[in-house]
């Protein structure tokens, strides 16, 4: 059995501390059962937006006589789209083989399971007979997968997740029709995407409205401009049964608050209700590491495990699913394993998690919305301004009575404290990003002046924030 000093297993935000565990010159392997770079790369957060922004241009497009441009229907070039998003993809193909040439590390490219609290086995797909492992210490960053809820004919009808639409079930063209099972994060990016590809969208949520973690307005906000391009949306609805006959598929929804029935026939069924835990993969019974009673491994803000020789960051701890958290807790991890002694420890806080829903409008989000601040009981007051009421909006063509003049909300505690801050509209990142270094300065960063506020925080990604916030880390 061979012993490495490191085992790290998902090759998403655990490459990065791969790549540091590589530098000291440890012995390392990598354990990972599919692509090489994780989900953001290979089925999430980069493929989504190589669709996102054509479908954005469409859209901006459709408005562009309001600025006193005229444009034709926008044509579709499918081909090209899908060739710049498989380009992205095949980037896993590069960064394997950067790996493999590497004297330190051994890639098993299997999935791993504990047979012990320092041992592990990896069982390959293809039938070749399992390896043992062991090491002295091991980073768990196997990340999650899609949720598929138990509805009937489910498995006889056919579906889609994100997993198999950025693989083998990708579509050689947009569908007519599409029904989107949830309402949250991938649900609007793929309605926006699919909408303005040409398709007729469904969302069907079983929450009151689509995007429940985002403040109440702006979700109605969304509501109504996803309305208006014509994606239909039912909220308060259980999915209760789909089927499929040679005109196409069936999903029946009934209203959790009405009982009314409804059948809507389409082309296509994508499940997007959420993520579940890939810890149930690693046979954690036979360690020490602690699950909570959804699967999400117990981790504190060193990112231990309660093994005292397993850490584990990203998806997997279910403390926010973002790719730039997980980054953020890869770099805490590696400066805690690598560069510091036990009192110079560094801390994850997950106060200040910013995000963006890369929808149409786009919406943006950092710290409480306001009926989060209602409930903590703290003072708070709110602010909001609107894209018509600036000329940076105005000139964009937007006026006080449209429909998607979109706006900036901010909730402010005692002693101008910022305590949360919402944006729906054009480049809603860009414009979240510098509160999000002001909510981090004097906190994360105990110096005032320096850049620390931009290279701490958590930058918004795939954001153009990180052509300005990676610079810190581009030193001669
Ligand atoms: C469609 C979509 C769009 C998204 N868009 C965004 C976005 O715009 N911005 C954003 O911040 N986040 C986005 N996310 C979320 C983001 O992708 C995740 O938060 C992030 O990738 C998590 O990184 P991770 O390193 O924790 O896990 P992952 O990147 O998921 O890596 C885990 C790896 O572990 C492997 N693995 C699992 N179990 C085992 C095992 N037993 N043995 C070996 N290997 C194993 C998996 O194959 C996987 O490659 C999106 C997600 C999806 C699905
Ligand atoms: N731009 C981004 O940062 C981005 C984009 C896509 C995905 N993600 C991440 O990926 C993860 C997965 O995204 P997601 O959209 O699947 O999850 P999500 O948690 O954002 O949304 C899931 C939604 O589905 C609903 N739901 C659950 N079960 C349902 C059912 N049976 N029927 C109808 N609705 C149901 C939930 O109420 C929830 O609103 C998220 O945690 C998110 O953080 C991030």
């Amino acid at each position: 059995m061979t012993r490495y000093d490191m085992v790290v297993i998902g090759s998403g935000a655990g490459l990065m501390v791969l790549e540091e565990a590589l530098k000291q010159g440890l012995k390392c392997a990598l354990v990972e059962k599919s692509k090489i770079g994780g989900t953001c790369l290979t089925k999430g957060c980069i493929p989504s937006k190589m669709l996102v922004y054509p479908a954005d241009f469409i859209r901006d497009m459709e408005r562009a006589g309001r600025i006193g441009i005229g444009v034709g229907k926008p044509e579709l070039h499918w081909d090209t789209i899908s060739k710049n998003m498989w380009e992205q993809i095949d980037f896993h193909e590069k960064i394997e083989k950067n790996l493999l040439s590497m004297s330190n590390l051994h890639v098993y490219k299997g999935a791993g399971r504990f047979t012990g609290p320092d041992s592990l086995a990896v069982w390959y797909e293809d039938g070749r007979p399992e390896d043992h492992i062991s090491g002295e210490k091991f980073i768990l960053a196997a990340g999650a997968r899609s949720f598929v809820p138990d509805i009937l004919g489910l498995e006889a009808t056919g579906y889609l997740t994100s997993e198999t639409f950025f693989g083998e079930k990708f579509p050689d063209k947009p569908w007519e029709s599409l029904v989107i099972i949830g309402g949250g994060a991938i649900s609007t990016e793929f309605a926006h995407i699919f909408s303005a590809f040409g398709t007729k969208v469904t969302i069907l949520a079983r929450a009151s409205t689509i995007l429940n973690k985002e403040e109440e307005e702006i979700a109605q906000f969304v509501t109504q401009q996803f309305v208006q391009s014509g994606v239909e949306i039912l909220t308060d609805v259980d999915v209760t049964s789909v089927s499929k006959d040679k005109y196409g598929k069936y999903v029946t929804a009934v209203n959790r608050v009405t009982g009314e029935r409804q059948t809507i026939l389409c082309q296509e069924i994508l499940i997007a209700a959420g993520v579940q835990s890939n810890g149930d993969t690693l046979d954690l019974e036979h360690t020490g590491v602690e699950v909570d009673r959804r699967g999400w491994i117990s981790t504190n803000e060193y990112l231990e495990t309660t093994q005292k020789n397993i850490w584990a960051l990203g998806d997997l701890n279910g403390k926010y699913q973002f790719r730039h958290k997980a980054n953020y807790e890869a770099l805490i991890l590696s400066h805690n394993l690598f560069k510091a002694g036990k009192e110079k420890r560094r801390e994850a806080f997950y106060d200040v998690v910013p995000w963006t829903i890369f929808t149409h409008p786009q919406v943006a989000h950092v710290g409480m919305t306001e009926r989060e601040a209602q409930k903590s009981g703290l003072a708070y007051k709110t602010a909001k301004n609107y894209y018509s009421e600036v000329v940076g909006g105005i000139a964009m063509g937007f006026r006080k009575q449209d429909g998607d003049n979109g706006f900036i909300k901010i909730i402010v505690g005692q002693n101008k404290k910022i305590l949360g801050v919402h944006i729906v509209g054009p480049q809603a990142a860009l414009l979240l990003q510098p509160f999000v270094y002001l909510m981090n300065e004097g906190y994360e960063c105990p110096q005032m002046g320096t850049y620390e506020p931009i290279s701490e925080s958590m930058v918004i990604h795939p954001s153009l924030n990180e052509l300005t916030a990676w610079v810190f880390e581009k030193f001669d």
